[in-house]
Protein backbone atom coordinates (compact mmCIF):
# COMPACT_ATOMS: atom_id res chain seq x y z
CA UNK A 1 0.00 0.00 0.00
CA UNK A 2 0.84 3.72 -0.98
CA UNK A 3 0.25 6.31 2.16
CA UNK A 4 0.17 9.83 1.68
CA UNK A 5 0.16 12.08 4.90
CA UNK A 6 -0.73 15.82 5.35
CA UNK A 7 1.52 18.42 6.41
CA UNK A 8 0.81 18.82 10.30
CA UNK A 9 1.23 14.99 10.34
CA UNK A 10 4.63 15.29 9.02
CA UNK A 11 5.76 18.06 11.23
CA UNK A 12 5.17 15.64 13.85
CA UNK A 13 6.28 13.02 13.01
CA UNK A 14 9.44 15.51 12.02
CA UNK A 15 9.67 16.74 15.74
CA UNK A 16 9.74 13.27 17.09
CA UNK A 17 12.49 11.89 14.79
CA UNK A 18 14.38 15.04 15.16
CA UNK A 19 14.75 14.43 18.41
CA UNK A 20 16.60 11.50 18.32
CA UNK A 21 19.06 12.51 16.00
CA UNK A 22 21.48 14.60 15.64
CA UNK A 23 20.60 18.20 14.35
CA UNK A 24 20.62 18.52 10.51
CA UNK A 25 21.08 14.90 9.77
CA UNK A 26 17.20 14.77 7.94
CA UNK A 27 17.88 17.48 6.31
CA UNK A 28 21.39 16.04 4.80
CA UNK A 29 19.74 12.24 4.63
CA UNK A 30 17.25 14.88 1.96
CA UNK A 31 19.59 16.50 0.33
CA UNK A 32 21.31 13.10 -0.21
CA UNK A 33 18.67 11.58 -2.24
CA UNK A 34 17.84 14.91 -3.96
CA UNK A 35 20.89 15.10 -5.36
CA UNK A 36 21.15 11.34 -6.73
CA UNK A 37 17.93 12.10 -8.45
CA UNK A 38 19.09 15.28 -10.01
CA UNK A 39 22.54 13.54 -11.31
CA UNK A 40 19.85 10.46 -12.57
CA UNK A 41 18.11 12.81 -14.29
CA UNK A 42 21.11 14.36 -15.93
CA UNK A 43 22.61 11.40 -16.52
CA UNK A 44 26.29 12.48 -15.34
CA UNK A 45 27.21 15.49 -13.57
CA UNK A 46 30.41 16.62 -14.53
CA UNK A 47 30.19 19.83 -16.38
CA UNK A 48 26.49 19.92 -16.33
CA UNK A 49 24.73 23.32 -15.52
CA UNK A 50 22.06 23.55 -12.44
CA UNK A 51 19.99 26.11 -11.41
CA UNK A 52 19.03 26.34 -8.08
CA UNK A 53 15.76 28.31 -7.00
CA UNK A 54 16.09 29.18 -3.58
CA UNK A 55 12.99 30.14 -1.16
CA UNK A 56 13.16 31.70 2.29
CA UNK A 57 12.70 28.41 4.37
CA UNK A 58 13.93 24.40 4.61
CA UNK A 59 12.52 23.61 0.84
CA UNK A 60 15.16 26.03 -0.06
CA UNK A 61 18.39 24.52 2.23
CA UNK A 62 17.29 21.02 0.93
CA UNK A 63 18.07 22.72 -2.78
CA UNK A 64 21.14 24.21 -1.34
CA UNK A 65 22.67 21.27 0.19
CA UNK A 66 21.94 18.91 -2.93
CA UNK A 67 23.79 22.04 -5.15
CA UNK A 68 26.92 21.55 -2.97
CA UNK A 69 26.98 18.26 -3.67
CA UNK A 70 26.29 18.49 -7.30
CA UNK A 71 28.90 21.10 -7.42
CA UNK A 72 31.66 18.70 -5.60
CA UNK A 73 31.18 16.50 -8.25
CA UNK A 74 31.87 18.61 -11.01
CA UNK A 75 28.34 20.68 -12.21
CA UNK A 76 28.16 24.29 -12.38
CA UNK A 77 25.71 25.30 -10.05
CA UNK A 78 23.80 28.54 -9.64
CA UNK A 79 21.74 29.29 -6.61
CA UNK A 80 18.84 32.08 -7.46
CA UNK A 81 17.98 33.37 -4.21
CA UNK A 82 14.36 34.50 -3.71
CA UNK A 83 14.39 35.85 -0.12
CA UNK A 84 18.39 36.18 0.34
CA UNK A 85 18.41 38.06 3.74
CA UNK A 86 16.36 34.86 4.63
CA UNK A 87 17.84 32.07 2.87
CA UNK A 88 19.15 29.07 4.94
CA UNK A 89 22.78 29.75 6.39
CA UNK A 90 23.94 26.10 6.66
CA UNK A 91 23.05 25.57 3.18
CA UNK A 92 24.00 28.98 1.93
CA UNK A 93 27.42 28.30 3.06
CA UNK A 94 27.72 24.73 1.73
CA UNK A 95 26.57 25.74 -1.38
CA UNK A 96 29.60 29.15 -1.54
CA UNK A 97 32.00 26.04 0.07
CA UNK A 98 31.66 24.03 -2.67
CA UNK A 99 32.12 26.43 -5.17
CA UNK A 100 28.74 27.15 -6.33
CA UNK A 101 27.74 30.55 -7.69
CA UNK A 102 24.90 32.73 -5.94
CA UNK A 103 22.44 35.38 -7.27
CA UNK A 104 19.64 37.50 -6.22
CA UNK A 105 16.13 36.62 -7.78
CA UNK A 106 14.71 39.67 -7.63
CA UNK A 107 18.14 41.91 -8.10
CA UNK A 108 18.77 43.74 -11.66
CA UNK A 109 14.32 42.73 -12.92
CA UNK A 110 16.09 39.02 -12.27
CA UNK A 111 17.09 39.14 -15.61
CA UNK A 112 20.83 37.09 -14.29
CA UNK A 113 18.68 34.65 -13.27
CA UNK A 114 16.63 34.38 -16.34
CA UNK A 115 19.94 34.13 -18.24
CA UNK A 116 21.32 31.39 -15.89
CA UNK A 117 17.97 29.42 -16.21
CA UNK A 118 17.77 29.88 -20.15
CA UNK A 119 21.52 27.80 -20.34
CA UNK A 120 20.53 25.61 -17.08
CA UNK A 121 20.69 21.50 -17.71
CA UNK A 122 18.79 21.21 -14.89
CA UNK A 123 16.25 23.49 -12.78
CA UNK A 124 15.55 22.35 -9.18
CA UNK A 125 12.48 23.82 -7.64
CA UNK A 126 13.42 24.88 -3.88
CA UNK A 127 10.85 28.04 -4.03
CA UNK A 128 8.47 26.37 -1.37
CA UNK A 129 7.99 22.67 -0.03
CA UNK A 130 4.97 22.07 3.14
CA UNK A 131 5.21 25.73 4.30
CA UNK A 132 3.78 26.56 1.02
CA UNK A 133 -0.11 28.76 1.09
CA UNK A 134 -1.54 29.74 -2.08
CA UNK A 135 0.23 29.69 -5.41
CA UNK A 136 3.79 31.83 -6.33
CA UNK A 137 4.36 34.95 -5.30
CA UNK A 138 4.91 37.59 -7.74
CA UNK A 139 8.36 37.49 -7.35
CA UNK A 140 9.00 34.04 -8.45
CA UNK A 141 6.41 34.46 -11.85
CA UNK A 142 9.24 35.96 -14.07
CA UNK A 143 11.54 33.06 -12.73
CA UNK A 144 8.60 29.84 -13.98
CA UNK A 145 7.84 31.63 -16.97
CA UNK A 146 11.84 31.94 -17.82
CA UNK A 147 11.48 27.88 -17.10
CA UNK A 148 8.39 27.49 -18.74
CA UNK A 149 9.82 29.71 -21.82
CA UNK A 150 13.54 27.43 -21.65
CA UNK A 151 11.67 24.09 -21.78
CA UNK A 152 14.41 23.36 -19.07
CA UNK A 153 14.21 20.09 -16.63
CA UNK A 154 12.88 20.18 -13.77
CA UNK A 155 12.78 18.78 -10.36
CA UNK A 156 10.89 19.65 -7.33
CA UNK A 157 12.06 19.77 -3.87
CA UNK A 158 9.17 17.62 -1.56
CA UNK A 159 6.29 19.16 -3.37
CA UNK A 160 6.23 21.28 -6.97
CA UNK A 161 6.22 25.14 -5.67
CA UNK A 162 2.69 26.31 -5.47
CA UNK A 163 0.95 23.12 -5.16
CA UNK A 164 -1.18 22.33 -1.98
CA UNK A 165 0.34 19.72 -0.53
CA UNK A 166 -2.89 18.86 2.04
CA UNK A 167 -5.57 18.87 -0.77
CA UNK A 168 -4.00 18.37 -4.58
CA UNK A 169 -5.39 22.00 -4.83
CA UNK A 170 -3.27 24.53 -6.99
CA UNK A 171 -4.62 28.03 -5.88
CA UNK A 172 -2.79 30.48 -8.84
CA UNK A 173 0.54 29.53 -10.92
CA UNK A 174 2.30 26.36 -9.91
CA UNK A 175 5.56 25.14 -11.18
CA UNK A 176 5.55 22.19 -13.10
CA UNK A 177 7.98 19.44 -12.55
CA UNK A 178 9.35 16.44 -14.61
CA UNK A 179 10.60 14.53 -11.23
CA UNK A 180 9.51 15.30 -7.92
CA UNK A 181 11.55 14.11 -5.47
CA UNK A 182 9.72 13.68 -2.07
CA UNK A 183 11.02 13.19 1.57
CA UNK A 184 9.80 10.86 4.53
CA UNK A 185 6.26 10.20 2.63
CA UNK A 186 4.42 11.07 -0.25
CA UNK A 187 1.72 14.37 0.69
CA UNK A 188 -1.84 13.54 -0.88
CA UNK A 189 -1.04 16.78 -3.24
CA UNK A 190 1.19 14.33 -5.14
CA UNK A 191 -1.66 12.21 -5.55
CA UNK A 192 -4.66 14.30 -6.44
CA UNK A 193 -5.22 16.28 -9.56
CA UNK A 194 -4.51 18.85 -10.42
CA UNK A 195 -1.45 19.17 -8.52
CA UNK A 196 -0.66 15.66 -9.50
CA UNK A 197 -0.08 16.62 -13.00
CA UNK A 198 2.48 19.25 -12.24
CA UNK A 199 4.68 16.73 -10.26
CA UNK A 200 5.77 14.54 -13.22
CA UNK A 201 7.41 11.24 -11.97
CA UNK A 202 7.18 11.40 -7.97
CA UNK A 203 10.11 9.55 -6.23
CA UNK A 204 10.17 9.32 -2.48
CA UNK A 205 13.39 9.31 -0.29
CA UNK A 206 13.34 7.29 2.56
CA UNK A 207 14.75 9.67 5.70
CA UNK A 208 13.38 7.36 8.44
CA UNK A 209 9.85 8.88 9.01
CA UNK A 210 8.49 6.18 8.31
CA UNK A 211 9.00 4.35 11.86
CA UNK A 212 7.25 7.84 13.32
CA UNK A 213 4.24 8.15 11.09
CA UNK A 214 1.05 7.28 12.69
CA UNK A 215 -2.05 5.20 11.47
CA UNK A 216 -4.35 5.51 9.34
CA UNK A 217 -2.85 7.84 6.77
CA UNK A 218 -4.67 10.29 5.53
CA UNK A 219 -4.30 9.02 1.50
CA UNK A 220 -3.80 5.34 0.75
CA UNK A 221 -3.38 3.76 -2.83
CA UNK A 222 -3.87 0.12 -3.69
CA UNK A 223 -0.64 -1.54 -5.45
CA UNK A 224 -0.53 -4.78 -6.96
CA UNK A 225 -0.51 -6.87 -4.20
CA UNK A 226 -3.31 -5.22 -2.11
CA UNK A 227 -5.66 -5.60 -4.84
CA UNK A 228 -4.36 -9.48 -5.37
CA UNK A 229 -5.06 -10.01 -1.78
CA UNK A 230 -8.48 -8.91 -2.33
CA UNK A 231 -10.42 -10.07 -4.92
CA UNK A 232 -12.54 -12.85 -4.74
CA UNK A 233 -11.14 -15.61 -5.79
CA UNK A 234 -13.50 -19.02 -5.82
CA UNK A 235 -12.36 -21.77 -3.50
CA UNK A 236 -13.06 -25.47 -4.88
CA UNK A 237 -16.31 -25.58 -2.61
CA UNK A 238 -17.75 -22.36 -4.39
CA UNK A 239 -20.67 -22.23 -6.15
CA UNK A 240 -22.58 -19.64 -8.32
CA UNK A 241 -24.74 -18.60 -4.97
CA UNK A 242 -21.65 -18.72 -2.49
CA UNK A 243 -19.63 -16.59 -5.13
CA UNK A 244 -22.37 -13.72 -4.89
CA UNK A 245 -25.17 -12.84 -6.74
CA UNK A 246 -25.35 -9.30 -8.37
CA UNK A 247 -28.60 -7.13 -9.06
CA UNK A 248 -28.29 -4.69 -11.84
CA UNK A 249 -31.14 -2.46 -11.95
CA UNK A 250 -30.24 -0.33 -14.74
CA UNK A 251 -31.55 0.88 -18.63
CA UNK A 252 -34.65 2.22 -19.85
CA UNK A 253 -35.95 2.51 -23.44
CA UNK A 254 -34.05 5.43 -24.03
CA UNK A 255 -30.33 4.33 -22.82
CA UNK A 256 -30.93 0.20 -23.21
CA UNK A 257 -26.72 0.26 -23.56
CA UNK A 258 -26.23 2.04 -20.14
CA UNK A 259 -27.95 -1.67 -19.09
CA UNK A 260 -25.65 -3.65 -21.15
CA UNK A 261 -22.48 -2.01 -20.35
CA UNK A 262 -23.24 -2.46 -16.77
CA UNK A 263 -23.99 -5.77 -16.91
CA UNK A 264 -20.84 -6.38 -18.67
CA UNK A 265 -19.02 -4.91 -15.74
CA UNK A 266 -20.73 -7.24 -13.37
CA UNK A 267 -19.75 -10.55 -15.48
CA UNK A 268 -16.18 -9.75 -14.72
CA UNK A 269 -16.15 -8.81 -10.90
CA UNK A 270 -16.41 -11.98 -9.70
CA UNK A 271 -19.83 -12.45 -8.64
CA UNK A 272 -20.99 -16.20 -9.63
CA UNK A 273 -24.41 -14.94 -11.60
CA UNK A 274 -25.84 -11.82 -12.96
CA UNK A 275 -29.85 -10.76 -12.55
CA UNK A 276 -30.62 -8.16 -15.05
CA UNK A 277 -34.10 -6.65 -14.07
CA UNK A 278 -35.75 -2.80 -16.23
CA UNK A 279 -36.93 -2.59 -20.07
CA UNK A 280 -33.83 -3.39 -21.62
CA UNK A 281 -33.99 -7.23 -20.87
CA UNK A 282 -33.75 -8.55 -24.71
CA UNK A 283 -30.62 -6.21 -25.24
CA UNK A 284 -29.28 -7.69 -22.36
CA UNK A 285 -30.08 -10.95 -23.21
CA UNK A 286 -28.93 -10.64 -26.82
CA UNK A 287 -25.53 -10.01 -25.55
CA UNK A 288 -25.22 -11.84 -22.48
CA UNK A 289 -27.29 -15.04 -22.84
CA UNK A 290 -26.31 -16.20 -19.25
CA UNK A 291 -27.37 -13.36 -17.13
CA UNK A 292 -31.11 -13.48 -15.54
CA UNK A 293 -33.75 -11.30 -16.03
CA UNK A 294 -36.92 -10.02 -15.12
CA UNK A 295 -39.29 -7.15 -16.13
CA UNK A 296 -41.01 -7.52 -12.78
CA UNK A 297 -39.11 -5.35 -10.40
CA UNK A 298 -35.92 -5.49 -8.13
CA UNK A 299 -38.27 -6.83 -4.89
CA UNK A 300 -39.79 -9.89 -7.34
CA UNK A 301 -36.14 -10.35 -9.10
CA UNK A 302 -35.00 -13.09 -6.90
CA UNK A 303 -32.28 -12.72 -3.55
CA UNK A 304 -29.26 -10.86 -3.99
CA UNK A 305 -25.95 -9.95 -2.34
CA UNK A 306 -25.49 -6.62 -3.80
CA UNK A 307 -27.79 -4.20 -5.99
CA UNK A 308 -26.75 -1.30 -8.49
CA UNK A 309 -29.00 0.92 -9.76
CA UNK A 310 -29.59 3.88 -12.10
CA UNK A 311 -27.22 3.57 -14.83
CA UNK A 312 -29.07 4.87 -17.76
CA UNK A 313 -32.73 4.57 -15.42
CA UNK A 314 -34.08 8.07 -17.08
CA UNK A 315 -36.56 9.02 -14.65
CA UNK A 316 -37.40 5.34 -12.88
CA UNK A 317 -37.38 7.13 -9.26
CA UNK A 318 -39.80 4.64 -8.22
CA UNK A 319 -37.13 1.62 -8.52
CA UNK A 320 -33.91 3.74 -6.99
CA UNK A 321 -36.40 4.08 -3.63
CA UNK A 322 -37.33 0.12 -4.25
CA UNK A 323 -33.05 -0.83 -4.24
CA UNK A 324 -32.37 1.70 -1.40
CA UNK A 325 -34.88 -0.38 0.19
CA UNK A 326 -33.43 -3.78 -0.02
CA UNK A 327 -30.91 -4.94 2.99
CA UNK A 328 -28.41 -5.72 0.82
CA UNK A 329 -25.35 -3.51 -0.01
CA UNK A 330 -25.82 -0.91 -3.12
CA UNK A 331 -24.28 0.67 -5.82
CA UNK A 332 -25.61 3.86 -6.60
CA UNK A 333 -24.65 5.57 -9.97
CA UNK A 334 -25.40 8.07 -12.51
CA UNK A 335 -29.31 8.81 -12.92
CA UNK A 336 -29.99 6.95 -9.96
CA UNK A 337 -27.88 9.64 -7.61
CA UNK A 338 -30.27 12.21 -8.94
CA UNK A 339 -33.07 10.10 -8.16
CA UNK A 340 -32.06 9.01 -4.72
CA UNK A 341 -33.85 10.56 -1.64
CA UNK A 342 -31.00 11.43 0.78
CA UNK A 343 -32.78 10.36 3.81
CA UNK A 344 -33.50 6.99 2.56
CA UNK A 345 -29.67 7.00 1.76
CA UNK A 346 -28.58 7.70 5.61
CA UNK A 347 -31.16 5.37 6.89
CA UNK A 348 -30.09 2.27 4.80
CA UNK A 349 -28.93 -0.39 7.20
CA UNK A 350 -26.50 -1.87 4.90
CA UNK A 351 -23.51 -0.18 3.06
CA UNK A 352 -24.13 2.31 0.33
CA UNK A 353 -21.68 2.99 -2.65
CA UNK A 354 -22.32 6.69 -4.32
CA UNK A 355 -20.53 6.88 -7.77
CA UNK A 356 -20.62 10.16 -8.97
CA UNK A 357 -18.52 11.74 -11.60
CA UNK A 358 -17.39 15.93 -10.94
CA UNK A 359 -20.59 17.01 -12.73
CA UNK A 360 -22.52 14.86 -10.45
CA UNK A 361 -20.91 15.18 -7.12
CA UNK A 362 -21.07 19.16 -8.24
CA UNK A 363 -24.91 18.73 -8.54
CA UNK A 364 -25.25 16.64 -5.11
CA UNK A 365 -22.97 19.37 -3.00
CA UNK A 366 -25.27 22.14 -4.76
CA UNK A 367 -21.70 23.96 -6.22
CA UNK A 368 -20.13 24.34 -9.59
CA UNK A 369 -17.98 21.36 -11.06
CA UNK A 370 -15.18 23.18 -11.66
CA UNK A 371 -15.24 23.92 -7.22
CA UNK A 372 -15.57 19.77 -7.28
CA UNK A 373 -12.40 19.29 -9.83
CA UNK A 374 -10.42 21.72 -7.99
CA UNK A 375 -10.95 20.54 -4.41
CA UNK A 376 -12.02 16.33 -5.16
CA UNK A 377 -10.48 15.56 -1.76
CA UNK A 378 -12.75 17.98 0.18
CA UNK A 379 -15.91 17.00 -2.48
CA UNK A 380 -15.76 13.66 -1.60
CA UNK A 381 -15.30 13.61 2.33
CA UNK A 382 -17.99 16.00 2.11
CA UNK A 383 -20.18 13.52 0.14
CA UNK A 384 -19.73 10.72 1.93
CA UNK A 385 -20.43 12.67 5.53
CA UNK A 386 -23.83 13.97 4.11
CA UNK A 387 -25.15 10.82 2.39
CA UNK A 388 -23.67 8.40 5.17
CA UNK A 389 -22.02 6.45 2.33
CA UNK A 390 -19.01 5.40 0.75
CA UNK A 391 -18.23 7.69 -2.02
CA UNK A 392 -16.12 7.04 -5.23
CA UNK A 393 -15.67 9.94 -7.26
CA UNK A 394 -14.33 9.45 -10.88
CA UNK A 395 -12.74 11.42 -12.98
CA UNK A 396 -8.88 11.96 -13.59
CA UNK A 397 -7.95 10.83 -9.95
CA UNK A 398 -10.64 8.59 -8.51
CA UNK A 399 -11.03 8.85 -5.14
CA UNK A 400 -12.76 6.48 -2.50
CA UNK A 401 -13.95 7.78 0.57
CA UNK A 402 -16.08 5.96 3.88
CA UNK A 403 -18.35 7.77 5.72
CA UNK A 404 -16.39 7.07 9.01
CA UNK A 405 -13.55 8.20 8.00
CA UNK A 406 -10.18 7.22 7.63
CA UNK A 407 -7.87 6.92 5.14
CA UNK A 408 -9.62 7.99 1.52
CA UNK A 409 -8.13 5.86 -1.27
CA UNK A 410 -6.90 7.08 -4.57
CA UNK A 411 -6.95 4.83 -7.19
CA UNK A 412 -3.61 5.43 -9.32
CA UNK A 413 -4.20 2.94 -12.41
CA UNK A 414 -6.38 5.76 -14.26
CA UNK A 415 -5.93 6.62 -17.61
CA UNK A 416 -7.72 9.32 -19.93
CA UNK A 417 -8.43 6.67 -22.23
CA UNK A 418 -11.39 5.93 -19.95
CA UNK A 419 -13.16 9.06 -20.41
CA UNK A 420 -14.82 7.19 -22.95
CA UNK A 421 -18.97 7.20 -23.23
CA UNK A 422 -20.75 4.29 -21.02
CA UNK A 423 -17.00 3.45 -19.38
CA UNK A 424 -18.25 4.72 -16.24
CA UNK A 425 -21.75 2.04 -16.85
CA UNK A 426 -19.10 -1.15 -16.94
CA UNK A 427 -17.09 0.55 -13.58
CA UNK A 428 -21.02 0.55 -11.77
CA UNK A 429 -21.54 -3.23 -12.52
CA UNK A 430 -18.12 -4.21 -11.76
CA UNK A 431 -18.33 -2.69 -8.14
CA UNK A 432 -21.40 -3.82 -7.63
CA UNK A 433 -20.14 -7.34 -8.57
CA UNK A 434 -17.33 -7.03 -5.96
CA UNK A 435 -19.90 -6.27 -3.51
CA UNK A 436 -22.03 -9.14 -3.94
CA UNK A 437 -18.47 -11.07 -3.97
CA UNK A 438 -18.42 -9.75 0.10
CA UNK A 439 -16.19 -7.17 -0.15
CA UNK A 440 -16.69 -3.56 1.48
CA UNK A 441 -17.76 -0.86 0.01
CA UNK A 442 -14.90 0.85 0.47
CA UNK A 443 -12.37 -2.12 -1.21
CA UNK A 444 -15.15 -2.44 -3.90
CA UNK A 445 -15.02 0.87 -4.66
CA UNK A 446 -11.44 0.88 -4.89
CA UNK A 447 -10.42 -2.45 -6.31
CA UNK A 448 -13.39 -2.18 -8.95
CA UNK A 449 -11.58 1.36 -9.87
CA UNK A 450 -7.81 -0.29 -10.02
CA UNK A 451 -9.43 -2.75 -12.19
CA UNK A 452 -11.33 -0.62 -14.17
CA UNK A 453 -8.23 1.83 -14.75
CA UNK A 454 -5.69 -1.16 -15.38
CA UNK A 455 -8.59 -2.75 -18.06
CA UNK A 456 -8.53 0.72 -20.00
CA UNK A 457 -4.64 0.85 -19.96
CA UNK A 458 -4.76 -2.72 -20.91
CA UNK A 459 -7.30 -2.44 -24.22
CA UNK A 460 -6.10 1.06 -24.68
CA UNK A 461 -2.25 0.30 -25.33
CA UNK A 462 -2.08 4.12 -26.20
CA UNK A 463 -5.26 4.26 -28.61
CA UNK A 464 -8.62 4.63 -28.42
CA UNK A 465 -11.27 2.66 -26.86
CA UNK A 466 -14.92 2.19 -26.20
CA UNK A 467 -16.78 0.73 -23.28
CA UNK A 468 -16.93 -2.26 -23.65
CA UNK A 469 -13.29 -3.23 -24.99
CA UNK A 470 -12.77 -1.44 -21.07
CA UNK A 471 -15.16 -4.17 -20.06
CA UNK A 472 -13.15 -7.07 -22.59
CA UNK A 473 -9.96 -5.87 -20.68
CA UNK A 474 -11.25 -6.39 -17.15
CA UNK A 475 -10.36 -10.08 -17.41
CA UNK A 476 -6.63 -9.12 -18.44
CA UNK A 477 -6.55 -6.80 -15.42
CA UNK A 478 -7.58 -9.37 -13.06
CA UNK A 479 -4.53 -11.99 -14.59
CA UNK A 480 -2.68 -8.97 -14.74
CA UNK A 481 -2.78 -8.13 -10.76
CA UNK A 482 -2.79 -12.10 -9.82
CA UNK A 483 0.80 -12.70 -12.01
CA UNK A 484 -1.46 -15.73 -13.89
N1 LIG B 1 9.31 17.60 7.30
C1 LIG B 1 10.43 16.90 7.22
O1 LIG B 1 10.52 15.84 7.77
C2 LIG B 1 11.59 17.44 6.49
C3 LIG B 1 11.46 18.59 5.71
N2 LIG B 1 12.42 19.00 4.92
C4 LIG B 1 12.20 20.14 4.03
O2 LIG B 1 11.65 21.23 4.71
C5 LIG B 1 10.58 21.77 3.96
C6 LIG B 1 9.69 22.58 4.81
O3 LIG B 1 10.46 23.66 5.24
P1 LIG B 1 9.83 24.93 5.95
O4 LIG B 1 8.99 24.51 7.06
O5 LIG B 1 10.96 25.82 6.28
O6 LIG B 1 8.87 25.53 4.85
P2 LIG B 1 9.10 25.87 3.29
O7 LIG B 1 8.19 24.99 2.51
O8 LIG B 1 10.53 25.89 2.92
O9 LIG B 1 8.51 27.36 3.22
C7 LIG B 1 9.19 28.38 3.86
C8 LIG B 1 8.44 29.67 3.86
O10 LIG B 1 8.04 30.06 2.55
C9 LIG B 1 7.06 31.08 2.64
N3 LIG B 1 5.97 30.78 1.71
C10 LIG B 1 4.73 30.31 1.98
N4 LIG B 1 4.02 30.16 0.88
C11 LIG B 1 4.79 30.57 -0.13
C12 LIG B 1 4.60 30.67 -1.52
N5 LIG B 1 3.43 30.29 -2.08
N6 LIG B 1 5.61 31.13 -2.28
C13 LIG B 1 6.78 31.52 -1.71
N7 LIG B 1 7.02 31.44 -0.39
C14 LIG B 1 6.06 30.98 0.38
C15 LIG B 1 6.60 31.09 4.06
O11 LIG B 1 7.16 32.16 4.76
P3 LIG B 1 6.55 33.66 4.72
O12 LIG B 1 7.22 34.31 3.53
O13 LIG B 1 5.07 33.52 4.53
O14 LIG B 1 6.97 34.24 6.00
C16 LIG B 1 7.14 29.76 4.59
O15 LIG B 1 7.32 29.75 5.96
C17 LIG B 1 9.97 20.54 3.33
O16 LIG B 1 9.11 20.81 2.27
C18 LIG B 1 11.22 19.78 2.93
O17 LIG B 1 11.69 20.27 1.69
C19 LIG B 1 13.66 18.26 4.75
O18 LIG B 1 14.74 19.11 4.92
C20 LIG B 1 13.87 17.06 5.63
C21 LIG B 1 12.87 16.71 6.58
N1 LIG C 1 -8.88 11.91 -17.43
C1 LIG C 1 -9.19 10.72 -16.90
N2 LIG C 1 -8.22 9.92 -16.39
C2 LIG C 1 -8.53 8.73 -15.86
N3 LIG C 1 -9.79 8.22 -15.80
C3 LIG C 1 -10.78 8.97 -16.28
C4 LIG C 1 -10.55 10.25 -16.85
N4 LIG C 1 -11.74 10.77 -17.22
C5 LIG C 1 -12.67 9.84 -16.91
N5 LIG C 1 -12.10 8.76 -16.35
C6 LIG C 1 -12.78 7.56 -15.88
O1 LIG C 1 -13.70 7.11 -16.88
C7 LIG C 1 -14.92 6.72 -16.32
C8 LIG C 1 -16.02 7.64 -16.87
O2 LIG C 1 -17.20 7.46 -16.16
P1 LIG C 1 -18.45 8.42 -16.35
O3 LIG C 1 -18.01 9.83 -16.26
O4 LIG C 1 -19.49 7.95 -15.43
O5 LIG C 1 -18.85 8.16 -17.87
P2 LIG C 1 -20.18 7.55 -18.48
O6 LIG C 1 -21.30 8.21 -17.75
O7 LIG C 1 -20.14 7.93 -19.93
O8 LIG C 1 -20.13 6.09 -18.28
C9 LIG C 1 -14.74 6.82 -14.81
O9 LIG C 1 -14.31 5.58 -14.30
C10 LIG C 1 -13.63 7.86 -14.66
O10 LIG C 1 -12.90 7.72 -13.48
K1 LIG D 1 9.49 22.92 -4.06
Amino acid sequence: MRTAYGVETVRAAERELMARLPEGVLMQRAAAGLAVACGRLMGRVYGRRVVLLVGSGDNGGDALYAGARLARRGAGVTAVLLAPERTHAGGLAALRGAGGTVISGSSSGSSGAEVAIRRADLVVDGIVGIGGRGGLRADALPLAEAVREARVAVVAVDLPSGVDADSGEVNGEALRADLTVTFGTHKPGLLIDPAREYAGTVRLVDIGLGEVLPEPAELEALQHADVARLLPVPGVESDKYRRGVVGIAAGSARYPGAAVLAVAGALRGGAGAVRYVGPAADAVIARFPEVLVSDQGPHKAGRVQAWVVGPGAGEDAATVAEVLGADVPVLIDADGLRLADREAVRRRGAPTLMTPHAGEAAALLGVARAEVEGARLSAVRELAARYGATVLLKGSTTLVADPAGGAVRVNATGTGWLATAGSGDVLSGLGGSLLAAGLTALDAGSVGAYLHGLAGRLASEGAPVGAQDVAEGVGRAWRNVRGV
